[in-house]
């Protein structure tokens, strides 16, 4: 037979083939976890994305762009009403090709403290969760390279904690278009270095403090788990198969009664067709925090009363499925500033695109391979703030931030028009949890998406605060003569109350979504996921993407996700040494 190509469809796929492992989701976890099993030529590995492909997809390749993918490549979910958020209904990007939301997402590349990590091994019981075990697997995805303009990083990050050794997959970088704003922030550290303190590297597992931005950035472009872990040379594997533009719609238990049930056959939607496909060993359920949990839905697999409610048997009772989503919120502030040299400028005008496209294009240089983001603060609610008399606190350590700042040459998330800086402001400890639910028993329906942002009044609390300390470093004197007046509705808060309702009309979603199928300790008589990632109560169904996190770190997700996916390829191939 012949194995080893991307099809661009489930009937292009030769008949008769078997597979070991069907992984569920092309994206960021699916594409490491089937890159690393096939490396074993014994294993046949089957991936199955419901998106195109991401090859020759200009828009996902171009750093500057990445604020205005075309929503082909996104699921275009939205959430329910946010009943804390005025009702607002918002979208929530999900991304839609191979690759998933590494295709698309910001690129910022954030592992989080070493608390958050070492909480998921306290949590889960297993210690190979922990800071030090997991850095290992970190250094592993990470391909650490130049940055697109080759200037000398010496004092820009930590090489300890990083693998210069050309052995990773992912490519990581440091800024390569040096930003007009980068001489003032890097000044606020000595400024305000109480709140603003410089951090050499905030990926070395204590995050505190302000740093260069590092991103999955290298040459210039994008560098997804798509682009790195399914480059063309393990495409070419005889051994693996991807293929696309098929969306799977269940899993199905193939044995009956006895011993623990086993969920080894995936039933998928090809052309108008369902059909159903085996994996001898085991299907790994990569489809994300918000398709994941949906899939184990549609099949079965959560609260068997609530299921009933929609017409759906229960073939596993595991309450817990689509329950503890976690995700920051996020709000955005802006400053009109005293100059032109903004990424507003470049965005709003077709021909300055044009021109710094074709600069792209033919080296690789310029503003485009720039997020308009170079550097990132990472905070915490001081110990005697009044809030803890009231909440216990959420963050995993003292070395864990409450908030991160971005500091961006651009209106960015403020939606605002004319030239600005911003600060892009998330809560990462939040208290809030939400939910992922089924609307019918059809398996082509939407999710039901409520992540209930700020319905705990901890993370009301906590935005507020970031939003100040934004107002302070805006007014530091190393802006004074840049920075004009604050701009849109920012510009027209004086009291508590006019905070609290900017945060109300403006908080949203910094799209990380977690916990939806979470781990939990072997024998807890909740949770979804055993500590290595196998479902619960059942056999040869596995989820390996970000959805098993309990906790949502206080970072972006995607360095984290690498992370789990890497060491979940470990714990498959350990388990199936022949
Ligand atoms: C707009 C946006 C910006 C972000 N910015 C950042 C950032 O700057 N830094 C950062 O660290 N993180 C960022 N993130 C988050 C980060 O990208 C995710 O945490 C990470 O990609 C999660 O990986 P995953 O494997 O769990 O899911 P995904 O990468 O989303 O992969 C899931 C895959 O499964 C496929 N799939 C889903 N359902 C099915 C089905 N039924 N059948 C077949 N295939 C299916 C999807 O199409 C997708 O390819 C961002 C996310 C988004 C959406």
């Amino acid at each position: 037979f012949c194995y080893g190509a991307l099809r661009q469809s489930f009937s292009e796929l030769p008949s008769g083939l078997s597979f070991d492992f069907v992984v569920v989701g092309g994206g960021l976890a699916g594409s490491v976890v089937s890159s690393r099993l096939s490396e074993n030529s014994r294993f046949n590995v089957l991936v199955i994305e419901a998106g195109p492909t991401n090859a020759g997809v200009i828009d996902s390749e171009v750093p500057l762009f990445d604020l205005d993918i075309p929503s082909r490549f996104d699921w275009n979910f939205t959430t329910v009403p946010q009943t804390a958020l005025g009702g607002r209904v918002m979208p929530y990007p999900r991304g839609f090709m191979l690759g998933g939301s590494s295709s698309v997402n910001g690129m910022v590349y954030t592992r989080g403290s070493s608390a958050d990590f070492d909480r998921f091994a306290r949590f889960t019981g297993d210690s190979g969760w922990a800071w030090k075990n997991i850095l290992p697997y970190f250094l592993k995805s990470e391909k650490w390279v130049p940055p697109a303009d080759h200037h000398n990083t010496v004092g820009q990050f930590d090489p300890t904690f990083h693998n210069l050794k050309g052995t990773g997959m992912t490519s990581v970088s440091l800024p390569g278009f040096q930003l007009p704003i980068d001489g003032r922030v890097l000044q606020s550290t000595k400024e305000f270095p109480k709140e603003f303190p410089f951090t050499l590297d905030y990926n070395d597992g204590t995050p505190l403090g302000l740093g260069y931005l590092q991103s999955t950035i290298g040459n210039g472009t994008r560098s997804s788990a798509a682009t790195a872990y399914l480059n063309p040379s393990v495409l070419a594997r005889p051994n693996l198969e991807v293929v696309l533009n098929t969306r799977v719609t269940r899993v199905l238990s193939n044995s009956s009664g006895g011993k623990a049930k086993s969920f080894r056959r995936v039933e998928l939607l090809s052309g108008t067709r369902m059909v159903t496909i085996n994996a001898a060993k085991e299907v790994i359920l990569s489809s994300g925090s918000v398709m994941t949990p949906h899939i184990l839905l549609n099949s079965g697999i959560g609260d068997k009363h609530e299921l009933a409610q929609i017409g759906i048997s229960s073939t596993l009772d595991l309450p817990s499925v689509g329950k503890n989503l976690s995700d920051h919120p996020m709000v955005a502030v802006g400053y009109f500033v005293n100059s032109s040299d903004t990424v507003d400028t470049i965005l709003n005008s077709p021909t300055l695109t044009a021109r710094f496209f074709a600069q792209w294009e033919a080296n690789h240089t310029g503003p485009m391979v720039n997020i308009g983001v170079d550097h990132l603060s990472y905070s915490r609610i001081p110990a005697n703030s009044p809030i803890f008399e009231n909440f216990s606190d959420p963050s995993p350590g003292q070395n864990s931030p409450h908030f991160e700042f971005a500091i961006a040459n651009g209106a960015g998330f403020t939606g605002l028009s004319g030239n600005l800086i911003s600060g892009v402001l998330a809560a990462l400890t939040p208290v809030s949890r939400g939910t992922i639910t089924l609307k019918s028993s059809n398996p082509l329906d939407p999710p039901i998406i409520d992540p209930m942002f700020l319905t705990s009044g901890f993370d009301v609390f906590a935005l507020k605060e970031i939003i100040k300390t934004a107002k302070q470093f805006f007014t530091l004197p190393t802006w004074k003569g840049y920075v004009l007046e604050p701009a849109g509705a920012f510009a027209n808060i004086t009291t508590e109350e006019d905070l609290e309702q900017y945060v109300i009309d403006n908080a949203g979603s910094a799209f990380h979504p977690v916990g939806t199928s979470s781990m939990s300790p072997r024998n807890a008589n909740f949770g979804v996921v055993n500590p290595d990632l196998m479902l619960k109560g059942a056999q040869g169904l596995r989820i390996v993407d970000a959805s098993v996190m309990p906790f949502v770190p206080a970072a972006h997700t995607q360095a984290s996700t690498y992370a789990i996916a890497e060491r979940a390829s470990d714990l498959i191939k350990a388990d199936w040494q022949q």
